[in-house]
């Protein structure tokens, strides 16, 4: 992975281990997102065992990208929001209370995806997150996530 200074490289150490974002994670996707303008990207390149149809990504893991992709955009909106650097404290932790998926067009698992995000809503501890999934001019899903701040008691 190129060194970008991405969302998921500001998350404390103590919640980077999350399958979809956690640069913690060695078996992970380990996603990387940035802001551009208002929106934000990742590029995400599948592996040959994420196959659904041969040829073709498995849903669960575009369920993933999305996932993971719209709770790092929601903590990153909250912090700019607030005008505040991504690495100061308190850290804004979100989870993922609810991810909606249409799946539009089969995703081809070669080549790069690239998952874009737009923020819907910020409201209390809530942010809702538009992303979609992209292969070439082909937009393949589109998700919506509803992101919450993570309790102080998770679990
Ligand atoms: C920088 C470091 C980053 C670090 C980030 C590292 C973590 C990465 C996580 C990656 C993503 C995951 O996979 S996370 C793992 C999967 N998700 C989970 O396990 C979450 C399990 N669920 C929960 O713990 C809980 O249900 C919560 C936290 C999501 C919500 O409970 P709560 O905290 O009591 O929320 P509550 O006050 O009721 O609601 C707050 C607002 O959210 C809305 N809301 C709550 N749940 C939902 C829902 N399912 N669908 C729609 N909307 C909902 C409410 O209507 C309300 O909106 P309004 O009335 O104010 O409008």
């Amino acid at each position: 992975m190129d060194a970008i200074d991405a969302f998921q490289d500001h998350y404390p150490d103590n919640v980077a281990h999350c399958y979809g974002c956690g640069s913690q994670n060695p078996h992970g996707h380990q996603i990387k997102t940035v802001w551009d303008g208002d929106e934000t990207v990742t590029r995400f390149t599948p592996e040959p065992y994420h196959t659904s149809v041969p040829g073709y990504a498995y849903g669960g893991l575009i369920a993933s990208l999305i996932d993971c992709h719209s709770t790092g955009t929601a903590a990153a909106a909250m912090y700019r929001q607030a005008g505040r650097d991504m690495d100061s404290l308190p850290a804004f932790r979100f989870v993922t209370g609810s991810l909606h998926v249409d799946f539009l067009k089969p995703t081809p698992l070669a080549g790069e995806l690239v998952i874009r995000g737009r923020v819907k809503e910020i409201k209390g501890r809530k942010v809702v997150v538009e992303t979609t999934v992209s292969a070439g001019d082909v937009t393949t899903a589109r998700g919506e996530v509803v992101a919450v701040q993570m309790p102080e008691n998770f679990g």
